[in-house]
């Protein structure tokens, strides 16, 4: 008996030229309405999916190959008698190949125009359900759903059969795919009911790339990016120039895009470690940069710089004076990426400016599961502040005051940040107690503290960190309050003449 491919595709690109060596390796083809049209035009042979099932195609499209005489002749075991008898008894031919790939929900979820009956009705049902009959069955059937994979399933052919491991294969693509249809019709109707933690978490992502490894050498890794998204990340910038990203430098450039995605003014994030080493703001990229490196000289060195300004020959003058993993910046002018080209190790990455907010989860994954929070998004602006101490902060203190604040959100906790004439100049990261943090950001900060102001993620459960703050000559401090001994670090501000203000809302970050 003639084998069967049963062949139903949405994207027919290349199907005609497969169709046509499959006719050639002996297989007879049954198809649905439009490929069946695209075969025949290509004068391939072809019968039609209701000449077997004898009945015809229904509603709109929505049933054409939901039928026993198809679903049978893919489901039955060949191995098994009963299962044998039971076509025969029914008279299903049995269906050795199925090529199908389906309706693009993903495509029309993000065109902004389609509505909500478009996005209906591509949700694919049949199709899912053939690829899913193929690939339970993959002992005996082929199933292909990637038109990339056509060429080998011909080259198989041509040198004897599909393997039994190839087919498995192949299933296994299959579930991937109709599992990760499934989380996207699955998110777009839960974002419909605004529950924001349903009691099945379905998230699927789409593979990037493949990384050398993950953040040792020893750890294998890869990189996967989301398919529905109007967010700009790195998984959309365009790399114009140097090696591939590692897993620690996509780590670190995302850490610096996060928080350069605070700043409005011109503004220079260099980070080391995903902790913010140096932040300048200014009227310029040129002099912000200029900032972000006095901040910190030493531990830039090696580090990321992202920028929310088209980078020009100033900038990239100074930028290529040291030695740099990434540059990442909305763009560079011709100039620019001449100097910058000249280094072979740098990275250049070009990202536009994220144009509306998106709200997104963060996860982290824990032993066993997942935790799953919205991102930390909270921003204050001057009026969102109570001033704590007799003195008021003054104009230049209160611009400082929120740049620090800025910045500590994004720092490991306990995080301190000092900073002074539009940058940072001392951050303290990741420690177990709070004045230890102060103690590293003022001794990196040096002369720099004098005069400067300090940000603190949360409050203080004592004055030890006000005390070390007024010692080095800081004159403001922003921090959420709240403490039951606020009163003891407003005592001392007020004994030292500091002015202090509180946010209300903390930033912790572990
Ligand atoms: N309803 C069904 O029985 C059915 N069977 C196959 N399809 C899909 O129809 C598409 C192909 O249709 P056509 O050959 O008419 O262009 C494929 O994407 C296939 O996944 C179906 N459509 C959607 O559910």
């Amino acid at each position: 008996m003639k084998k069967r491919a049963l062949i139903s595709v949405y994207d027919k690109e290349g199907i005609t030229s497969f169709a046509n060596e499959l006719v050639q390796a002996g297989y007879e083809i049954i198809s649905t309405g439009g490929t069946l049209h695209t075969l025949q035009a290509a004068h391939i042979p072809a019968t039609a999916v209701e000449n077997i099932t004898a009945f015809p195609e229904i509603l709109d499209g929505r049933v054409k190959t939901l039928h026993p005489n198809i679903h049978g002749g893919l489901l039955a075991k060949r191995g098994n008698k009963a299962h044998l008898k039971e076509l025969e008894v029914n008279a299903i031919t049995p269906i050795d190949l199925v090529v199908v790939n389906l309706y693009p929900f993903k495509e029309t979820v993000t065109n902004e125009a389609a509505s909500h009956e478009e996005i209906i009705e591509n949700i694919d049902i049949g199709g899912p359900s053939m690829l899913r009959a193929a690939a339970k069955n993959y002992q005996a059937v082929t199933v292909v759903v990637d038109p990339t994979d056509y060429e080998s399933i011909l080259q198989a052919l041509q040198t004897g059969e599909v393997t039994l491991e190839q087919r498995q294969q192949l299933a296994a693509k299959v579930f991937q795919h109709t599992a990760a249809y499934d989380a996207l019709i699955a998110s777009y109707f839960t974002e419909s009911t605004g529950e924001a933690f349903p009691d099945h978490y379905t998230i699927t992502y789409e593979k990037v790339q493949t990384l050398r490894y993950g953040e040792n050498p020893h750890q294998a890794a890869a990189f996967y990016k989301q398919p529905v998204t109007k967010q700009q990340g790195l998984a959309t910038s365009e790399q114009l120039h140097g090696k591939e990203l590692s897993y620690n430098n996509i780590q670190d450039a995302n850490a610096a895009l996060e928080i350069l995605a605070e700043y409005n003014a011109p503004t220079a994030v260099a980070v080391k470690h995903m902790n913010p080493c140096g932040i300048g703001t200014a009227d310029t990229l040129a002099k912000a940069f200029a900032h972000a490196y006095a901040a910190d000289s030493v531990s830039i060195f090696g580090g990321i710089v992202a920028c929310n300004q088209i980078v020009d020959k100033d900038t990239a003058l100074q930028l290529s004076d040291i030695f740099l993993e990434i540059v990442i910046a909305p763009g560079f002018t011709e100039e620019a990426l001449q100097i910058l080209t000249e280094k072979k190790n740098i990275r250049l990455m070009k990202l536009p400016l994220q144009a509306d907010k998106v709200i997104e989860n963060k996860y982290t994954s824990v032993v066993g599961g997942m935790l799953i929070q919205t991102k930390d998004e909270e921003q204050i602006t001057a009026s969102d502040v109570t001033v704590a101490t007799k003195r008021e902060p003054t104009e230049k203190e209160k611009e400082q005051l929120l740049l620090a604040w800025k910045a500590v959100k994004h720092v490991k906790s306990n995080a301190i940040v000092l900073a002074k004439e539009n940058r940072t100049v001392g951050i303290g990261a990741g420690q177990m107690n709070r004045v230890g943090a102060a103690n590293i950001a003022i001794e990196q900060a040096k002369e720099h503290a004098v005069g400067a102001v300090m940000a603190s993620d949360a409050f203080f459960p004592m004055p030890d960190t006000v005390e070390a703050a007024a010692k080095a000559g800081i004159t403001a401090i922003i921090q959420p309050g709240g403490s039951k001994r606020d009163q003891d670090s407003i005592d001392v501000c007020n004994q030292y003449g500091i002015a202090m203000i509180f946010t209300g809302i903390r930033h912790f970050k572990h």
